[in-house]
């Protein structure tokens, strides 16, 4: 098996808005190892839940791949029929956790029966759902859910947000997956339950050793989390490191921003904030996409767009100071 589970080739995925497509993403190459926690980190608006929607095939109609290929374990996943990246990707090898799970869970079935339907579809409907009640069970007490006999025949309404959570994180589990992409999974929860909710993310991952792309806006919630980080702006990766690398050898004025952003709870300074928005797509300015924010600008930044570049080892920045 290839040491890469995912490797993205140049990607450029629009969105169709009043008759013409828009570019959201753009020169998307990353790749990630088996049982490796990659996080995609950036504002509102940078493209990362698009990504992750475009390597699930999850976008809607009026989106499209401009350029580029998917590769999941070897094979350009792009030319998967339909029903083949359905029957044999989605729920199989790729699974995915959303922000909020009441979204994912149907209000008007108990929980524990809509783990069952998972665990029979599993089972390629050979197990009766009596049979499988046993194993449901156990998965609700593995993912930390109390008195799970009683809970099981509970209603999602009945469940707290991090309950809720841990739910979708044993039904996304079920299937074995090979990759689980976690588009922002604890950003509804308090900041107790996060960190529960991350504790248990990460002792799934030891135990079913998959990889995993962590979707957040929030740098602190994945510097204990991910083995890399990398971070988005208006479409395009911008900076991409190991995780230690990354907070101790910082080089994108984008990334630096975002981590003086970061709250100090020992309130020696004040709580910051990068000045202006992520652009639209459509109004992305000329030159790098970052320049109108930055404070280290200079000309050449107003008119060409820097590419990623290696840095130091296995570290790419896309940034024109590097060249000074
Ligand atoms: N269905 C859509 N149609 C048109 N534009 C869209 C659509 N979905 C997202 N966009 C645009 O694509 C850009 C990237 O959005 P995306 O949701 O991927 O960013 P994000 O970094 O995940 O932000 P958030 O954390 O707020 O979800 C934004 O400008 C957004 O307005």
């Amino acid at each position: 098996m290839p040491d890469k589970i995912l490797k993205i080739n140049d990607l450029a995925v629009e969105y169709k808005n009043k008759g013409k497509y828009l570019r959201v993403l753009e020169d998307i190459n990353l790749e990630l190892e088996n049982g490796e926690i990659l996080a995609l980190v950036g504002e509102s608006g940078s493209g990362k839940s698009t990504l992750g929607k475009t390597i699930l095939r999850l976008l809607p109609d009026s989106a499209r791949i401009a350029e580029g290929s998917i590769f999941f374990k070897g094979e350009d996943i792009c030319n998967f029929s339909e029903k083949k990246f359905n029957d044999q990707i989605r729920g199989q090898e790729m699974a995915m956790v959303i922000q909020n799970p009441q979204n994912a869970l149907n209000p008007v079935f108990k929980v524990g029966t809509q783990i069952l339907d998972v665990l029979y579809f599993k089972s390629k409907k050979q197990k009766s759902r009596k049979e499988l009640k046993k194993e449901a069970v156990k998965i609700l007490k593995k993912v930390g859910i109390s008195d799970p006999e009683y809970r099981f025949d509970e209603y999602p309404h009945q469940f707290s947000g991090g309950m809720k959570q841990r739910v979708m994180l044993a039904m996304a589990f079920i299937s074995n997956p090979s990759l689980l992409i976690a588009d922002e999974p604890t950003t509804a929860l308090d900041l107790t339950v996060e960190a529960q909710i991350l504790n248990l993310l990460s002792n799934l991952v030891d135990e079913y050793k998959i990889s995993i792309l962590y979707i957040s806006h929030d740098l602190g919630v994945v510097a204990g989390l991910s083995d890399r980080i990398a971070v988005m702006y208006a479409g395009k990766i911008v900076e991409v490191a190991q995780t230690r690398e990354l907070f101790d050898h910082t080089n994108h004025p984008y990334t630096e921003a975002l981590l003086n952003c970061l709250p100090d709870y020992q309130k020696t300074k004040k709580l910051q904030t990068i000045p202006g928005q992520v652009p639209d797509p459509g109004n992305y300015p000329a030159g790098c996409n970052f320049h109108p924010r930055c404070s280290h600008s200079f000309d050449r930044c107003r008119q060409e767009e820097p590419r990623l570049e290696e840095i130091a080892s296995n570290h790419y920045s896309a940034c024109f100071l590097n060249g000074l």
